[in-house]
């Protein structure tokens, strides 16, 4: 069978640019393989950026301007697609995963979550001439799930191991973890997954804060690397109790955005800093790297062989460290190391599901997202040119 040229579009709770990736997928599940044929971000015109960022933050809109929002997403998307085919054969399917805008996961048992996601599969379809797979959590929410994480099935196929027991570690804006035990018979449903907090988005919200908005992140970890992190204001914010719900569970800038943030800055003024904001910084860097290790203690059965990370996070060098430090004899790596790029892992993620979903097979993990059954993932909108 010839392998099938897929476009996967994703833009994560960072709202930094649409992460794109054109890849060739051949396979379908244990002799799944992708190869990346090209990968970029591009992104988003400054004040559409503005706009994402405060209804995520829980703006009030009018529905028109939640209207112009849509489609100005929906064709930044396409452009995207179309920019990333330059000088490559033609890609004959898209996943779009869309701007993630407000995610209410559910709370208790018979309740249904809330996620939605911007940027219409039907227009990326139309402009791109290109079938386009979008909305891909809404099937899973519909059957009691989280409806996120949903890259676990694909970690599980890309990144599986036949003996060794692996935590694949995405740092984005919100930080989540798929566990993989060493591949075996009923494999599937042992494998977990959930967000275990904050990844970058405090920190990011952190240096905007203290720069005026001349700085978006903390290039390297170099800022907080220069501080020291305040344990006793840690152990305060590790009492949030996010950090201590079992899984299944997701979450998002709802929780861990600015309010937070804000929240983070009040607690500080009742403690002694040497240097300011670096100690800050370090501390709220020091809080991602701490509650991932909290979850894999209080949640997985054991410590994994090796963690592998990936997210915008795996190339900020002191969170990197301290995650090694404090996972001490675990070796910590990116998935580069193992062909799969850390960087565009959720654009080629979402690029699978899609095509998973055009030869229906189901692309959530009930053992992940707390769905009732498998499902198929995504709406196809096929095009009229
Ligand atoms: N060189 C770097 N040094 C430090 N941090 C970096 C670097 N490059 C990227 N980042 C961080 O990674 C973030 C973007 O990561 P990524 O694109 O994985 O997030 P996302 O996909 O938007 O989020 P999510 O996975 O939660 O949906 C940036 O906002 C920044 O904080
Ligand atoms: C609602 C939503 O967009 N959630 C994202 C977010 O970003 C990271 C984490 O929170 C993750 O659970 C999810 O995305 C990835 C791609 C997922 O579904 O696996």
């Amino acid at each position: 069978m010839h392998p099938t040229r897929v476009i996967g579009l994703m833009s994560g709770t960072s709202v930094d640019g649409i992460d794109t990736a054109l890849v060739e997928i051949s396979g379908r599940d244990l002799d799944l393989k992708v190869e990346l044929i090209a990968g970029e971000t591009y992104p988003y015109p400054p004040q559409l950026r503005e706009q994402i960022l405060e209804l995520g933050a829980g703006a009030a809109v009018s529905m028109a301007e939640l209207a112009t929002i849509d489609d100005a997403i929906s064709r930044t998307f396409a452009e995207a697609a179309q920019f990333i085919q330059v000088g490559h054969q033609a890609a004959t399917l898209i996943g779009s995963h869309g701007q993630t805008v407000y995610h209410r996961p559910r709370q208790e048992a018979g309740e249904l979550g809330y996620s939605l996601q911007l940027g219409r599969g039907s227009l990326i379809a139309h402009l791109t001439g290109i079938t386009t797979v979008s909305n891909f959590r809404t099937a899973d929410i519909a059957v009691s799930g989280h409806g996120a994480p949903l890259v676990p099935r694909v970690d599980a196929y890309l990144l599986g191991d036949s003996r060794k027991e692996r935590c694949i570690q995405n740092i984005g804006g919100i930080s989540n973890v798929t566990y993989l035990p060493a591949v075996s018979d009923n494999w599937l449903c042992q494998i977990r997954g959930w967000d275990t907090g904050p990844g970058n988005s405090l920190l990011d919200l952190a240096v905007q804060h203290f720069t005026n908005g001349a700085k978006t992140y903390d290039e390297n970890g170099d800022w907080a690397a220069s501080g020291t992190p305040c344990y006793p204001l840690l152990e305060k914010w590790l009492s949030h109790e996010y950090f201590h719900l079992p899984p299944p569970k997701s979450t998002g800038r709802e929780l861990f955005g600015v309010a937070y943030l804000h929240q983070c800055l009040e607690d500080a003024q009742g403690y002694q800093f040497s240097t300011w904001p670096a100690d800050f910084l370090a501390t709220i860097t020091e809080l991602t790297a701490v509650s991932i290790v909290h979850n894999y203690d209080t949640f997985l059965p054991r410590r994994p062989h090796q963690v592998l990370l990936c997210g915008g996070g795996s190339r900020n060098i002191y969170l990197k460290r301290r995650l090694e430090l404090l996972l001490g004899k675990v070796p910590v790596s990116t998935t580069d190391q193992l062909g799969i790029s850390a960087c565009f892992k959720e654009a080629i993620a979402f690029a699978v599901l899609a095509y998973w979903r055009s030869v229906g097979i189901p692309g959530n993990l009930p053992s992940v997202t707390g769905a009732s059954q498998e499902v198929l993932l995504g709406e196809i909108h096929g095009h009229y040119r």
